[in-house]
């Protein structure tokens, strides 16, 4: 058979398996207990809803026998049991609704913040394995699927098999005959939903890798508008886009016709059964084997034993498909978190020998290793600058000692101590990190600037946002500190938004200082604020700086040059500008040349 090739088999055998649900139950387990009264209450609804089910296919044929025979005794009775069967019904649906619609949301609720803070303590290394487009897709797409697998889906996945049992088990007691004529379909039924189930999952799946896809591409677009705009990529992003919804729509219309044939399919083979089960139990009636009463009955009972049977596969696959969907969930709950609780601001520790690189080996993957036996140290209160060139290795030192990533082998001390044996929120509550480009949140600038030092007074902050030379800006908007930022606020400039790094640096007071010193050129006013604010963020503090420009690190008090991520050359400006790879860069930067020339005649 050429058709069932290894992936088909492969793709089967994962249909029909039913391990994928250990993991996913796994997961979903402790938040489905913390609803149990709601799931309790559904269960036994859905036990009592089949019996009512049952005992209005009881009702009508007996309501039938009763009005042949004349008896109206009994038609009261019946009529008292069939108003109390519909009261039922109406109270039951709302209740079902109610309850199905508040655990979901709840369950749905509390993994979507778990996830978000799972996702929090993941490392850096993880997070930047996947686009952001695919994070966000967990979020957007791949959650929803909870109800499909603990809510209506999984009920209905316990519903049909006791109701396809019950009505069975009736229907012998009324005639095995009958019975068994009715369920020779029973094997096509199962058969054939099951085709259409494998083939509604494979479609699923697809479906929801095609959302993941777009998301990243909204995403993609979202922040890289202005390279869009620049590189006039309008058309052919507009393009990919339109490519990516069509094959969505193609899928969706595909699903939409496996979904069409095999519910006229079933509805088909119920329809079929039904009218041959009428037929044969018309010819049972007249040879006075059953009453028309049962035979209204069991024709009833015919279609809650079909639908189910023919309706159990699809239901199968939509449970597949949703597994496919919380399988990618579970994929992330699966990374390994950096830290048991989310890390809390902590006290701001006192540093007093500095920072010691012992012997580290860093690679980011396997096979190229950046750092291997590298050793430094970072006296405390002292100004280091790393110099080299792009790619030596700069950015991974400072990534590096803020715990992004760890060390593969060696250690960095902080005060003798090892920072990975050191709680990470205290170690990142001692470095102050004024990168190149502040990300500013949604929010006013007052929020901007607290996140640094929740508790510090307006004084203080104005105070920082006085030594960061930025407060004469601020008050210059509308609202001043209550100026939207962020996406839908007012955007800074580069020089701007550096000021607001520098103040919430000041803010938060920390010992040691990371500075990415921006690569830009700023204009001379502004170079000479954003300068002066630095010399007073400076003063005190254990820096390192990243300098792109030499010309701004000439009064440091350590220059460590590096290349490839090796240490070349170490020493201050006056020891390091006559050779060596330090002299290059310098000749490199006519700029900077002229500008250290201009200061070493003084
Ligand atoms: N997240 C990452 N995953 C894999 N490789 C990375 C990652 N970040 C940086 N690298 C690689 O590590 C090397 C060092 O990069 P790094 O950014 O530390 O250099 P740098 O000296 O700061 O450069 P620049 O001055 O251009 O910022 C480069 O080869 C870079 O491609």
């Amino acid at each position: 058979m050429n058709w069932l090739t290894v992936e088909r088999k492969e793709e089967i055998r994962q249909y029909l398996s039913v391990k994928n649900f250990k993991k996913i139950f796994r997961l979903l387990a402790p938040y489905v207990w913390r609803y149990k009264m709601s799931y309790l209450a559904m269960i036994v609804m859905l036990l009592i809803g089949i019996g009512v089910t049952l005992a209005f296919a009881w009702f009508m044929g007996n309501v039938i026998d009763a009005a042949i025979n004349g008896n109206f005794e009994r038609l009261r009775f019946l009529l008292i049991i069939g108003l109390l069967l519909v009261i039922y019904q109406i109270v039951s649906n709302f209740v079902w609704t109610y309850v199905e619609t508040t655990s979901m949301n709840n369950i749905k609720k509390d993994l979507n913040q778990d996830l978000y803070a799972h996702i929090l303590t993941l490392s850096s290394s993880d997070l930047n394995k996947d686009h952001s487009g695919k994070w966000m897709s967990h979020f957007t797409n791949d959650i929803h699927s909870v109800n499909a697998v603990v809510g209506s889906g999984l009920l209905n996945l316990i519903r049909f098999p006791i109701m396809i049992t019950a009505a069975l088990i009736y229907l012998m007691s009324i005639s095995w005959k009958l019975s068994l004529i009715s369920l020779s379909v029973a094997p096509l039924a199962i058969v054939a939903g099951a085709v259409f189930g494998l083939l509604l999952k494979r479609n699923g799946t697809i479906i929801h890798e095609t959302i993941s896809e777009l998301t990243k591409k909204l995403n993609d677009t979202f922040h890289g508008m202005t390279v869009i705009k620049s590189f006039t990529l309008e058309n052919l992003f507009h393009n990919q886009y339109r490519k990516q919804t069509e094959d969505l729509y193609r899928l969706e219309l595909k699903e939409a016709k496996i979904q069409g044939t095999f519910y006229a399919g079933g509805q088909a083979v119920a329809s079929l059964t039904f009218l041959a089960s009428l037929l044969m139990g018309a010819f049972f009636v007249s040879q006075g084997s059953i009453t028309a009463g049962m035979l209204l009955t069991f024709v009833n009972l015919v279609n809650l034993l079909v639908s189910p049977l023919t309706g159990f596969a699809g239901q199968w696959a939509g449970y597949q498909r949703s597994m496919t969907a919380l399988e990618r969930v579970v994929k992330v709950f699966d990374q390994t978190k950096t830290a048991e609780e989310l890390p809390f601001r902590k006290d701001v520790i006192q540093i007093s020998q500095g920072i010691d690189v012992k012997n580290i080996h860093f690679s980011y993957q396997e096979y190229s290793p950046l750092f291997q036996d590298l050793s430094f140290k970072l006296p405390a209160g002292q100004v280091t600058a790393f110099v080299g060139p792009s790619g030596a290795g700069k950015s991974t030192l400072f990534q590096l000692i803020m715990r992004f990533y760890e060390v593969n082998d060696g250690s960095i001390e902080l005060d003798g101590k090892p920072i990975n044996e050191m709680d990470v929120a205290v170690l990142r509550s001692a470095i102050s990190y004024v990168p190149q480009d502040t990300f500013l949140f949604s929010g006013s600038v007052e929020e901007n600037l607290k996140i640094a030092a929740p508790n510090a007074t307006f004084e203080k902050m104005v105070q920082a946002a006085r030594d960061a030379n930025i407060h004469e800006f601020i008050m210059s908007l509308p609202e001043g500190y209550q100026t939207e930022l962020g996406e839908r606020g007012v955007r800074l400039s580069g020089g701007q938004r550096q000021r607001i790094a520098i103040a919430r640096a000041l803010l938060k007071d920390a010992p040691i200082l990371l500075l990415d010193e921006a690569t830009s050129a700023l204009d001379s006013e502004t170079e000479m604020l954003v300068k002066s604010a630095l010399q007073r963020l400076m003063k005190g503090r254990t820096t390192i700086i990243i300098a792109h420009r030499l010309s701004t690190i000439q009064h440091a008090d350590q220059i460590l040059v590096f290349k490839e991520g090796q240490l070349v050359q170490a020493g201050t400006h006056a020891e390091l500008k006559r050779e060596g790879l330090y002299k290059e860069l310098i000749q490199a930067d006519q700029f900077t040349q002229r500008s250290i020339q201009r200061q070493d005649v003084i």
